[in-house]
């Protein structure tokens, strides 16, 4: 293991958004060059969950809390088989990794998976600057020979931009695969991966359910192959107006009980008719409040999303499949955070119910799935 001192002996990095504003500092991770989306994600613990959730490819994760990798990396806590974030920023990293679960330090990580990083950097006033500006494109470049300033600029303004971005099959599994239920099995569940976090399957599995989790790419005849009581949409990276909703009308025309989390609840605004737009720079982060308004309690989220869905707060909506409501709206910003079918058994919430980091307070939300399969069953 590798006992860095705040980045000495490690080469020169430096960040370049594409607004022209440039920090400098030390490589961290691997030494290279990468571009994404510069995002903040404001969770004091986790960083490893977030690392491997498949909703961050393509995007620069920048951590708001100052000391990130103090717990290393372990063997249980990844939620996906890799990290997907294409780079990675922070301000102290741990000098030394201390946990009785850490098996290497989270630098040694980034490295061995290739993923370029940046340490040392002012990460409070880059956050501001993304805040005031919004999400935007960025390129971290290391080494002992950089070029100039100008030409990394244009290398960083010629990156892909994330909008109009269609990624889930980039994450998603190749091949179906089944996470069976834990206990005695009460129901089947399709779940479509668009970048689908391992905690999930699980999530679900502990409630009785079998998981059959299927390619992004799967068509409906797939889905009702595996015979299921519901359907279950993931969530996952890019822009939900690139998504293919072709699944998800078939499953609400048979009225099969349907949940969807964060891309997922995008993909059933869309289905439903509502437009989804880009945040300015997006929650990210493990402690947003959030209202369910069919109960009025309040419940603190974990959040990864960039783009949210535009639907009425105060009323009921007619759509193709029946009314629709706005369930859940985020108390920092009225953002709409979950959606419910009045006249057919499908919903879905924008945030992290499986909470991989995060609090459980939303974990009731899996009992209202496995409800809406147990009425349908009566
Ligand atoms: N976690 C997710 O599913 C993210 C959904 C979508 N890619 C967004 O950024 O809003």
């Amino acid at each position: 293991m590798t006992i860095s001192t705040r980045g000495a002996g490690k080469a020169p990095a430096v960040l370049v958004l594409e607004d022209g504003r440039i920090f400098r500092g030390r490589a961290y991770g691997a030494v290279g060059e990468t571009f994404g989306e510069a995002v903040f994600n404001t969770g004091m613990t986790g960083y490893q969950e977030t690392l491997t959730d498949p909703s961050y490819h393509r995007q620069v994760v920048v951590m708001t809390a100052p000391h990130v990798g103090n717990t290393g990396v372990n063997d249980e806590d990844d939620e996906s088989k890799r990290i997907w974030v294409s780079g990675y920023v922070v301000r102290d990293p741990a000098r030394i990794p201390s946990n009785w679960r850490s098996r290497r330090s989270l630098d040694e990580e980034l490295a061995s998976q290739g993923v370029v990083g940046i340490s040392g950097i002012d990460t409070r006033a880059l956050t501001r600057h993304l805040r005031e500006r919004g999400a935007m494109r960025v390129g971290i470049f290391s080494g002992e020979t950089l070029a100039g300033d100008a030409a990394l600029l244009a290398r960083v303004q010629q990156a892909p931009e994330m909008k109009g971005a269609d990624l889930s099959a980039e994450v998603a599994t190749a091949e179906t695969y089944v996470v069976p239920a834990i206990g005695e099995k009460k129901f089947t569940v399709a779940a479509l991966d668009l970048g689908i976090k391992g905690m999930t399957p699980h999530r679900m599995a502990e409630r009785g359910i079998e998981v059959h989790v299927l390619p992004a790419t799967a068509t409906a005849e797939q889905v009702y192959a595996v015979n299921p009581d519901g359907v279950f949409l993931s969530n996952g990276p890019g822009d939900p107006a690139t998504a293919d909703l072709t699944v998800i009308k078939a499953v609400l025309e048979r009225r099969t009980p349907l949940f969807g989390i964060c891309f997922g609840n995008q993909l059933l605004g869309r289905a439903l008719g509502f437009g989804t737009y880009k945040l300015k720079y997006g929650h990210r982060g493990i402690n947003q409040p959030v209202q369910d308004r069919t109960t009025g309690k309040v419940e603190v989220t974990a959040h990864n999303h960039g783009f949210a869905v535009e639907a009425p707060l105060d009323k009921v909506s007619d759509t193709p499949y029946g009314r629709a409501e706005v369930s859940h709206v985020c108390l920092n910003d009225d953002v709409v955070e979950g959606l419910r079918l009045l006249d057919q058994p499908a919903f879905s919430v924008q945030y992290h119910p499986e909470a991989a980091a995060g609090p459980h307070d939303a974990a009731y939300l899996f009992d209202r799935f496995v409800s809406l399969m147990e009425a349908e069953r009566a």
